[in-house]
């Protein structure tokens, strides 16, 4: 196929290295054109498909690890149920006990400080409730999530009908769904609160209900949650071109958010192919495919057709499987593990692998609801109580079900890194414990979640830093010799080398692991 060159439209014959998608008839003219091509210079470009509607594919092979998109966000703000966040910066605003929390002196909302007053994320809704004799009235009552909030993001996007004209119709050209979404009973209640409070507290009788709902329909599509510990910060965002992206079960990027802008860095996890499909996960990785697709279709409403969704033993990690009860009783050590017999349909009936004994779908859905209330109510502060969980359902739940991940991983968070269980003070048992909690989580982690992603790094960074002081307690106590207890530091070595490797992203990360890698390469050195 003949391309033409992006300046003067000859027959083109070399392209942008970069992008492999602006073609041009000489290096002068690449040369001329690239200070209006350097902001659109990504290796990928939109594409359209009839399942997935708008999508991304890359326009070049992509390496593990490349930085893909770098955008900043149209828009910022709490999300729709929010714990109480300073509408300035974004951070969590806390109160302690007798401390009167800051409130905006023009309009009433909590900030951080008077700083924050004067953040231009804040000052026109700011402007606005003032010039509408509008003042916030909130008393923020611990951690208790606040839903006043849920107006704020879409005031926001309206506001910049009149603010910035171009950011208003890149956001009302974005997907909202807004005819699925329009009579279900959370849009029923946005009725009354969003809508309520914008046309009837605020007066922005401007803005039909319609429009209202399809702005907050649009926000529900496409932000991105904005989640740092740093600063404490869980608001969202929209990011127009990220937003292109379509989900996958098995992504193939990651991203994180960058600077005092929430600039998002979207990054390769895997070697991407050219014209592969660029994509994210909306959900939970290491949810099963009941709790995923019905999160999808709540949330994003589409059903997800993924190769992971079709496939029941979810790519052999087994993450949704039960053992199966009439198994066991003719033989207490099989694993027989239950399965979909359609994972495409949530009510169809789930069958075990060797017995054919079967059990409803929706008897599976309440199960899987009743098991996640429970795990959301355990104190999750003592690492007894989630032990305590998984005894009950060891025989129940298979060892790698979704739900006995989730408790494991955090398990192995708390095991070396909380108060009373510092790694260096963990019995050999738990030390013991630890090690096979990651290198557990690991092995599903490689198959549903794999490359360079955060929870690879994080299980990786966890495993080598339990290695090394289980090899420095074995030399110390004589059970492994000075050149075993070399090979595992060299080992830990290699496992940190590819922690920072995936980490150096993460700004949380970054210096840590810096700190850490220096650390371990002076007692590699050791006698
Ligand atoms: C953030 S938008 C992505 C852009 C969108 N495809 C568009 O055309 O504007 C999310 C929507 O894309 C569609 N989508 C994304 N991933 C999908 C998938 N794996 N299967 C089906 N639809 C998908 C769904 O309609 C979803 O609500």
């Amino acid at each position: 196929m003949t391309e033409w060159c992006a300046v003067c439209h000859a027959g083109a014959t070399q392209c942008c290295s970069s992008c492999h998608s602006v073609f041009y008839c000489s290096r002068e003219h690449q040369k001329q054109h690239w200070k209006f091509h350097k902001v659109q210079c990504v290796p990928c470009k939109l594409n359209f498909s009839a399942e997935l509607g708008y999508h991304t594919v890359a326009t070049r092979d992509i390496q593990q690890g490349e930085i893909i998109l770098k955008e900043d966000p149209v828009i910022l703000g709490p999300k729709i149920v929010s714990l109480p966040v300073c509408l300035g910066c974004g951070r969590r605003i806390k109160t302690a006990e007798g401390t009167e929390i800051y409130k905006c002196s023009s309009c009433g909302w909590p900030l951080c400080g008077p700083h924050c007053k004067t953040s231009p994320l804040h000052v026109p809704e700011c402007n606005l409730m003032k010039e509408r004799g509008f003042h916030a009235n909130i008393n923020i009552h611990g951690s208790k999530k606040e839903a006043a909030y849920c107006s704020i993001t879409p005031l926001r996007c309206l506001l910049l009908k009149t603010e910035d004209p171009n950011k208003y119709e890149t956001i009302m050209k974005l997907q909202s769904h807004l005819e699925k979404r329009k009579d279900t009973a959370l849009y029923n209640v946005f009725k009354n609160n969003i809508v309520g409070f914008l046309r009837n507290a605020l007066g922005m009788t401007e803005f039909s209900e319609e429009t209202i709902l399809k702005v907050t329909a649009i926000l529900d599509t496409n932000s991105f949650e904005i989640r740092r510990s740093e600063g404490d910060i869980k608001i969202r965002g929209l990011y127009p071109k990220a937003a292109m992206l379509s989900h996958d079960c098995k992504p193939n990027t990651k991203h994180t958010f960058r600077g005092s802008q929430f600039t998002l860095e979207l990054v390769s996890t895997v070697p991407i192919k050219k014209g592969e499909i660029i994509c994210v996960t909306y959900t939970q990785t290491l949810w099963g495919t009941l709790a995923r697709r019905e999160h999808l279709k709540q949330s994003k409403c589409f059903d997800c057709t993924c190769e992971r969704c079709s496939d029941a033993a979810e790519l052999g990690t087994y993450l949704g499987a039960i053992n199966c009860s009439q198994c066991k009783k003719s033989d207490a050590k099989a694993q027989s593990k239950m399965i979909s017999t359609n994972p495409l349909e949530a009510t169809a009936p789930w069958k075990c692998e060797v017995c054919s004994h079967t059990i409803p779908g929706r008897q599976m859905a309440w199960g899987n609801d009743a098991i996640r209330q429970e795990i959301a109510s355990l104190d999750k502060t003592k690492p007894q109580v989630l032990e305590e969980f998984l005894n009950k359902y060891k025989d129940a739940l298979h060892p790698t079900n979704g739900h006995v991940l989730e408790v494991k991983y955090a398990l192995s968070q708390m095991y070396g890194n909380m108060q009373k269980f510092l790694l260096s003070e963990l019995s050999d048992k738990l030390l013991e414990r630890k090690i096979s909690l990651c290198t557990e989580l690991l092995a599903v982690a490689d198959i549903l979640d794999p490359g360079a992603t955060r929870l690879r790094g994080l299980l990786l960074y966890d495993l080598q830093a339990a290695m090394v002081v289980r090899a420095k307690r074995d030399l110390a106590s004589d059970k492994i010799t000075k050149t075993v207890a070399q090979d595992i530091m060299a080992e830990s070595m290699t496992l940190l080398q590819q922690a920072a490797a995936i980490l150096k992203t993460e700004e949380d990360m970054a210096q840590l692991l810096a700190d850490k890698l220096a650390n371990l390469s002076k007692e590699l050195e050791f006698e």
